[in-house]
């Protein structure tokens, strides 16, 4: 009889952040920021096996563009298994597979989710007991949103984002996204952030979110929230400014872009008011998801 096949498969959310400020570039060509970060109810789930060689293989439901994501060395969920492999000194290989719900290139670190979900299903396949912080630093060198994908919740971000504080939010917050079909590429919005000359000396977060977060109150919430990169999105990409103001009538208590865009997000504390605008966007042919708000960090599903 053969031995039943071993696999794991964990879960990990989108992220957006409900503020983000952003300073000029850092000798290594990184933005300091100061964000917030929030984890939603969307979700990547990747499942590891063990196999003789890496590889990786992406699904997704119609809608998501899988063309950039590689199905080689260049898929961040392989370079998180053998970074992870390499820390504990292993030469075992795993075979993953990503069933993506996040938009790829969507400023919803859908790739730090997945490298996130695969350091944490290969922690359970292989029984390691890596430490938290060797964990969050193996997350940190594969991008600077990985360590939060990890977290989940609702965190301060700072360094270049890989610095994670988690903060108490005990509102429960609906958000209305509203993906678009083009992605638009997160160097490429910081570049043209430098070009317009946007950067703080300092990035801080204004304290009045935090209070307005630690409060639950979510108008406080909704009249604070702000994400610096929006102009320079927009300045690229004017369609989505001219989405932002049609978004702006569907009676949201704020429309924001989420990190370096193009995905769009509606908050809103009532979900009957956000059903209301869901049903809009349906009417008029726009693409969206409604889902809430904080959900939990990286965690095993099935094992
Ligand atoms: C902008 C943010 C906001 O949360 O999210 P997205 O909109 O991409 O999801 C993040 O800072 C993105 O984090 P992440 O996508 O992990 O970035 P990384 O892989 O570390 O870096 C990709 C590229 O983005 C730019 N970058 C990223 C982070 C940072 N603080 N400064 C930068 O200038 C650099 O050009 C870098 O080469
Ligand atoms: N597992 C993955 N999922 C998505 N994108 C990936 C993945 N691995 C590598 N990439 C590359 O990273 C780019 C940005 O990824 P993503 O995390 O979806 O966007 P964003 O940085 O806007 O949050 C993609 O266009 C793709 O080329």
């Amino acid at each position: 009889m053969t031995a039943p096949e071993r696999r794991c498969t964990a879960r990990a959310a989108a992220k957006i952040n409900l503020a983000l400020r952003v300073g000029r570039p850092r000798q290594d060509g990184f933005h300091p920021l100061a964000t917030i970060y929030q984890a939603i109810g969307l979700y990547d789930d990747v499942t590891v096996r063990d196999a003789d060689q890496w590889s990786v293989r992406t699904h997704a439901d119609a809608g998501i563009d899988l063309s950039t994501v590689g199905d080689d060395e260049s898929n961040i969920a392989i370079k998180a298994g053998k970074a992870l492999a390499a820390h504990h000194g292993l030469s075992r290989a795993a075979a993953i597979d990503i069933q993506k719900a996040i938009p790829v290139a969507g400023g919803m670190a859908g790739g730090s989710a997945d490298a996130a979900a695969t350091l944490v299903a290969l922690e359970e396949l292989w029984g390691l007991d890596t430490s938290v912080e060797d964990l969050l630093r193996i997350a940190a060198d594969l991008g600077s949103d990985v360590p939060f994908a990890l977290y989940g919740g609702t965190a301060l971000g700072a360094g270049r984002g890989e610095l994670v504080t988690p903060i108490d939010a005990p509102a429960n917050l609906w958000w209305l996204v509203v993906p678009h079909e083009i992605g638009l590429p997160t160097p490429s919005v910081f570049h043209h952030f430098d070009q317009l000359e946007l950067g703080d000396e300092e990035p801080v977060i204004d304290e009045a979110l935090t209070a307005a977060l630690a409060a639950g109150d979510i108008a406080a919430i909704a009249a604070t929230v702000s994400n610096e990169l929006q102009p320079a999105a927009y300045d690229l990409r004017p369609d989505l400014a001219q989405r932002h103001r049609l978004l702006d009538e569907l009676g949201a208590d704020a429309v924001l872009l989420s990190g370096s865009g193009p995905t769009q997000l509606l908050l809103f504390g009532d979900v009957s008011a956000a059903r209301a605008a869901a049903g809009e966007l349906r009417d008029q042919g726009i693409d969206h998801v409604l889902v809430p708000a904080p959900v939990a960090g990286a965690h095993v599903l099935e094992h």
